[in-house]
């Protein structure tokens, strides 16, 4: 049997990750894009969401938030890909993506010499994952390390058995990721990078912002991203973090988007606060 023949379709949680690819695939196609992601497309379409995906609702209001939820994707992978490259600038040698789904940064961006960069997700998204590199003949720019194992148990024993080293420091990465577990495990998920993070360690991280799960799961389809949403960010992220030893700033999709010259046309919301978007240092 082929690859294509074998491969497991996206289902559950994990299938959040091809949509994601589908958003980069958009982004990359535009003349002034973000970034590019040139294995977003093949993703996509080996989930079956390239050339076309489900259409958007009639309902304005739905519309409005599907776009939204697509532009905050463009935007914090923006956001995380310079977080990265300022990591890297550092000194920072070892990479770990939470929840890394189809993120290709391994194969996209540019890694200085030593760079190793682990993938940790469950087993069948990175299988999945796995097929489409090798149909498309892609090659890691950095050693890339893949870790199959639940972000519920013990990951970071995982980790250590491929070889992280807690001693020296890491950039971690938790891109759309939190929002879907419940609060304890998103707690316990921080206890456990703050304890394999040596000084000078990173972070970035992306939250639902305050409000999002109501506004946007009231009416979410059944199985869409939406619709598994669980949690959103503390009242005060900083100063959550600095309870687990980091600095940490924040910022609003808004002034990220604009920093990035995407800025947004509609007022905003009285809820919107700082906070979806964090990187953070550790001391
Ligand atoms: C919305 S996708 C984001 C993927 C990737 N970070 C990106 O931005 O391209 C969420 C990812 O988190 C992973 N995930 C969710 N819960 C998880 C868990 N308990 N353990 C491991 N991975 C999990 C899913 O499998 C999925 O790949």
């Amino acid at each position: 049997m082929t690859d294509e023949q074998e491969r497991v379709q996206p289902s559950g949680v994990w299938a959040t990750a091809v949509g994601v690819a589908r958003v980069r695939a958009l982004e990359t196609e535009r003349e002034n894009a973000l970034f590019r992601d040139p294995l977003a497309q093949a993703f996509a379409t080996a989930g079956g969401l390239w050339p076309s995906s489900p259409p958007l609702p009639d309902d304005e209001a739905a519309r409005r938030r599907r776009l939204t939820v697509s532009f905050s994707i463009v935007i914090r992978t923006k956001f995380l890909d310079d977080l990265l490259q300022q990591a890297s600038a550092s000194g920072v040698r070892q990479v770990v993506l939470l929840g890394a789904g189809m993120d290709s940064r391994a194969f996209r961006m540019d890694w200085p010499e030593g760079t190793r960069l682990f993938e940790v997700d469950t087993a069948a998204p990175l299988d999945f994952k796995a097929s489409v590199l090798r149909q498309e003949r892609a090659d890691a720019r950095c050693e890339r390390i893949t870790v199959a194992v639940d972000l519920r148990e013990d990951w970071p024993g995982a980790l250590a058995a491929v070889g992280h080293d807690p001693a020296v420091p890491t950039v971690w990465i938790a891109e759309g990721l939190l929002i879907y577990l419940p609060e304890d495990a998103v707690e316990l998920l921080l206890a456990r990078i703050s304890a394999q993070s040596a000084a000078g360690s990173r972070m970035g991280l992306t939250l639902g912002s305050r409000g999002v799960i109501e506004r946007f799961g009231a009416d979410a389809a059944p199985g869409s991203a939406a619709s598994m949403w669980v949690s959103e960010m503390p009242d005060d992220p900083v100063g959550w973090l600095a309870g687990h030893g980091w600095e940490a700033d924040s910022h609003t999709l808004r002034e990220r988007a604009a920093a990035y010259g995407r800025p947004i046309s509609t007022p905003p919301q009285r809820e919107e606060r700082p906070g979806g978007l964090i990187s953070a240092v550790r001391r």
